[in-house]
């Protein structure tokens, strides 16, 4: 199966090397492309995942004659002379990074920083060579998000030395520090942090094994692998890596089984010179419901915060954000919006959406007018007031004349559908729950879910006014209701 999915990928890859010299596929049309996950081949039909019905319109119509030329070009008489695309708005951005490459792993010397002469020399050599068995789980296993790297992170007084911290322990895994050990509230930066040193490790040293978890999932993994009888399987694919990234470790409070295998994944992990970082919302040694041991085990490497960002660096990142996403905003309404927005990164990024969908779908450019208008409605709240996921949900349903249980259910009728992406955005934006925990929260959904659904609310309020009213009128619905 392994061999399979790799020779898919191969086969898809030489099929994408034709398109790339297609005068047909446009700069835009290539960038559909690179969403396409594909799935197999059957009866002379490629299948290929996507993740939104737009994306297969635009395979289906506007290049279905290049991809059919295409196949005709690389799969011979035996192979795929057509192709079906499946929607499947699950697909885990991992999915979509480019192809890893088998053959790209240099000699432990080239293209690495000086700082750390051939640090990775031994480790390399042992992963390497990449078979085929394990190049198409790896590729998915990282579970990294290609948004949060060093690039997009803005460094400020506030977490300084946090980011200082990781890049050594990407520079130089398992030397530097070791566990790396990274605590403060919530969004301020910390799964962004440890997806970036996924990212930069794996762009200095091809080839290693990086896998990202939150600790829910680590859980659920964990209760799963016993539930199926494949302690094994858990095994190899917590300890058989050169970096392990663990997200809110607190989740572990009081699980004592699922502390057990963290603390041997812990243990094995390190005695073998691998990396382990781990976040957590508190310091070690404020952690309560964790083993004296475990704790003790987190302050062995390096341990650092990270703080809420001063003026100036929600600014900078608000600047970025807006030059990322090719927004022109004036440094006043970014100043504006910073001196509105203080406690956390994503309440901040949340409102440039708002403010940048207001004036989308009203077609005026972003002016100090228009920010007051948007800011208005956002009624910022003391941090005594804490929004709970509970008010979020039912005033979704009563906004919606909908029961809670439809929120929680699966009714795939889109009227359900959307409020129930609303009510997930909206949890993402005002609490602090994790991707996991929401999913848990509406009857038991994978964190892809929330994911795609939060992206799907901020595209749309983008393009629809009625979704923006919608999520503005019960952004101050829910704000009022905890005053
Ligand atoms: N310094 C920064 N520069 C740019 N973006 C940032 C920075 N810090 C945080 N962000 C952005 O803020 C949002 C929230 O950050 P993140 O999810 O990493 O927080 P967190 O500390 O892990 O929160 P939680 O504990 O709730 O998981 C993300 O979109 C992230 O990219």
């Amino acid at each position: 199966m392994a061999d399979d999915q790799h020779d898919i990928a191969q086969r898809w890859q030489r099929v994408l090397d034709v398109l790339s010299v297609d005068d047909r596929i446009t700069a835009p049309l290539h960038g559909f492309l690179g969403l396409v996950v594909p799935k197999g081949v059957m009866g002379g039909t490629f299948y290929l995942e996507v993740p939104n019905d737009f994306t297969a319109g635009q395979l289906n119509q506007r290049m279905r004659a290049a991809i059919l030329a295409a196949l005709a070009a690389t799969e011979s008489e035996h192979g795929a002379h057509t192709f079906a695309v499946v929607v499947n708005p699950e697909i885990i951005e991992s999915e979509l990074e480019p192809a890893f490459e088998p053959t790209t792993v240099p000699p432990a010397s080239a293209g690495q920083p000086t700082a750390v002469p051939g640090a990775y020399t031994e480790q390399t050599a042992n992963v390497v060579p990449i078979t085929d068995q394990v190049l198409p789980a790896r590729q998915n296993d990282t579970r990294l998000n290609a948004k949060y790297s060093f690039d997009s992170f803005v460094i400020g007084q506030s977490n300084r030395f946090a980011h200082a911290a990781a890049v050594a322990v990407a520079e130089a895994p398992a030397k530097a520090y070791n566990p790396l050990f990274i605590y403060g509230e919530s969004g301020l930066g910390k799964t962004h942090l440890l997806h970036a040193i996924g990212h930069y490790a794996i762009s200095l040293y091809p080839g290693i094994r990086v896998r990202y978890v939150s600790s829910e999932e680590f859980t659920n993994d964990f209760i799963n692998s016993i539930a199926n009888n494949r302690g094994a399987a858990f095994q190899a694919r917590y300890r058989d890596i050169d970096i392990l990234l663990i997200d809110d470790i607190q989740f572990l409070q009081n699980k004592a089984e699922t502390q057990e295998a963290f603390f041997h994944t812990f243990n094995t992990l390190h005695d073998h010179n691998k990396q382990v970082v781990i976040t957590s919302d508190l310091p070690p040694k404020h952690l309560t419901g964790f083993e004296d041991r475990m704790r003790s085990r987190f302050e062995w490497g390096l341990i650092t915060d990270v703080q809420a960002p001063d003026l100036e660096t929600r600014i900078a990142i608000l600047r970025k954000k807006a030059q990322s996403e090719r927004l022109q905003i004036p440094d006043e309404v970014l100043e504006f919006i910073a001196s509105k927005v203080s406690s956390n990164i994503r309440e901040l990024e949340g409102t440039l959406i708002r403010v940048t969908a207001f004036a989308s779908l009203n077609r005026t450019p972003v002016d100090m007018a228009l920010v007051q208008t948007v800011l208005k409605d956002l009624i910022t709240l003391d941090d005594d007031n804490v929004i709970s996921p509970v008010d979020i949900i039912n005033t979704t349903a009563a906004y919606f004349k909908l029961s809670v249980e439809d929120l929680y259910g699966s009714s795939r009728s889109q009227a359900v559908a959307i409020a129930r992406q609303i009510a997930m955005y909206l949890c993402r934006e005002l609490t602090n729950l994790s991707l996991p925990k929401i999913g848990q929260l509406f009857g038991n959904r994978d964190h892809t879910t929330v994911m795609y659904a939060n992206k799907k609310i901020s595209d749309l309020m983008q393009e629809r006014r009625s979704i923006y009213n919608q999520v503005t009128e019960l952004t101050s619905r829910i704000k009022q209701g905890n005053r």
